[in-house]
């Protein structure tokens, strides 16, 4: 089977090349299902030195791409979403689209830094403000149907399809395990008494009026005994954590990966959706323990507050663009398997955006993430925070050529760096937040990626 399509890839490929005058070629083609993670783990061996992953909460569209054809990046500020929009009409433009009995498009995946103007720490190097890709290979699962795209410059086929024959022939082999986690040597909390004190310092601002809510996000590192290889953690994060979004960008050799379960926003045609996702408490240890924590979040005038903010932020700047919006009237509980939150999801209807990354731009950040009012919030994020988020809390995802997308806010996130990670965990602080029970909410919001790393909670 491989085998067949490798040499029908290889013939459609050299004959578009010959007739197309256009720059890039994308030709698309059914495909037979092949689990995301391990399509994801062969990479690397197949010389593809970049790669990503997405799977939304449903596991309805998984994406995973290897390589990378074309890059759109910016080091921009205030013009980094109008920019990616430009260059990626740009690329439509010269770009031959081929596909063979299927409607699937090629896609552009990436994300963008939470803040733009805190100064860049080494950490983050290798992720500007804005980044997105369209790679040389694209897997695309939808509804459970696959299809593989091949995207190349003109005339540089063959070096693709090198290494695509080698992908063909590693799926054809009998499938070899996923990498195995290293073991742990060191667990550090970073800057934690920097970190309570600007939370002491934010509550007593925002009781004199200064600000409404403010987000403070702090970091945890971990060294292991070898190379932590993102599709060992990915295998884990899928497992662990179904109703999350699933996302992985590798970019020279370091990955930002994690389980997100909050939406920033889709655009389908001209609707689009949001979640707003705050308020959090811990689940319980028995069935009775969970449901009381439930109750007692859905009735937290604290955690109502924090939620409040987000709902009123996502509802304005949905109304702002849509003839319609609709949402329930009060929070909903959303139970992940090591937290719950409070949950009102929204929909618009007739949006009169053509892009995705309108929206974003519109949305980013949220007072999920950044806090109310947004500007100031964002201004003390960047003076008091002991941390360079870099694309932690920020917008991930995909947009194709029509203008619809997806992105997550990629929270419960954490960045690997060979042996080393960092992991990221942050919480709404309002005026009324007590500075122990914040530390104590971002212990657990840090579960999902230790517990992926093979990390227990007490280590
Ligand atoms: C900033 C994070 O969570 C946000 C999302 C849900 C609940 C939150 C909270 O209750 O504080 C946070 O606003 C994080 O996980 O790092
Ligand atoms: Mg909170």
């Amino acid at each position: 089977m491989a085998i067949l399509y490798q040499h029908k890839i290889r013939e459609q490929l050299h004959l578009i090349e010959k007739k197309e005058k256009r720059p890039f070629i994308s030709w698309t083609e059914e495909w037979n299902n092949v689990d995301p993670v391990y399509f994801f783990s062969l990479g690397p061996i197949c010389s593809f030195r970049e790669r990503f992953f997405w799977a939304d909460r449903t596991n309805e569209t998984v994406y995973v791409g290897l390589g990378c054809t074309y890059v759109i990046e910016t080091e921009e500020k205030e013009d980094r979403f109008h920019t990616v929009e430009t260059k990626w009409k740009q690329w439509i433009g010269q770009t031959a689209f081929y596909s063979n009995k299927t409607e699937t498009v090629p896609i552009l995946f990436g994300g963008f830094s939470f803040d733009p103007y805190k100064p860049r720490t080494e950490k983050w190097r290798a992720f500007p403000h804005a980044k997105m890709v369209v790679p040389a290979v694209l897997l695309t699962s939808k509804g459970g149907k696959a299809t593989l795209t091949v995207t190349v410059r003109s005339g540089q086929s063959a070096e693709t399809m090198e290494k695509i024959e080698m992908l063909f022939h590693l799926l054809h082999e009998e499938r070899a395990p996923l990498h195995s986690l290293p073991s742990l040597m060191k667990y550090e909390e970073i800057q934690t008494e920097q970190w309570l004190n600007a939370v002491k310092q934010t509550i007593a601002k925002i009781r004199v009026g200064k600000f409404d809510k403010v987000v403070l996000a702090r970091e945890a590192r971990l060294s292991f005994a070898d190379w932590v290889e993102a599709s060992a953690v990915l295998g884990q994060l899928r497992e662990q954590q179904p109703f999350s979004y699933l996302f992985a960008f590798e970019q020279e050799g370091q990955c930002f990966i994690g389980a997100s379960p909050e939406q920033l926003v889709k655009k389908e045609g001209d609707a689009c959706y949001s979640t707003c996702l705050a308020g959090s408490i811990r689940r319980g240890k028995t069935v009775q323990e969970d449901e009381q924590f439930g109750e007692w979040l859905l009735r937290d005038g604290k955690n109502l507050h924090e939620h409040r903010f987000v709902v009123q932020m996502i509802k304005e700047a949905m109304e702002a663009v849509c003839e319609r919006v609709d949402m329930p009237p009060s929070p909903q509980l959303l139970k992940l398997p090591n937290i719950q939150h409070l949950y009102t999801p929204v929909v618009g209807e007739h949006c009169r955006v053509s892009s995705i990354l309108s929206l974003v731009e519109k949305m980013h950040p949220t007072p999920a993430l950044g806090g109310t009012p947004r500007e100031a919030a964002v201004k003390e994020i960047r003076k008091v925070e002991p941390l360079d988020r870099g694309w932690y809390a920020a917008p991930i995802g995909w947009m194709d050529t029509k203008g619809n997308g997806e992105f997550a806010v990629a929270i419960r996130s954490g960045l690997l760096q060979g042996q080393d990670v960092s992991i990221f965990a942050g919480c709404g602080i309002v005026g009324d937040s007590d500075p122990i029970s914040e530390y104590e909410e971002t212990k657990v919001k840090f579960t999902p990626m230790l517990s992926a790393l093979g990390v227990g909670q007490d280590e």
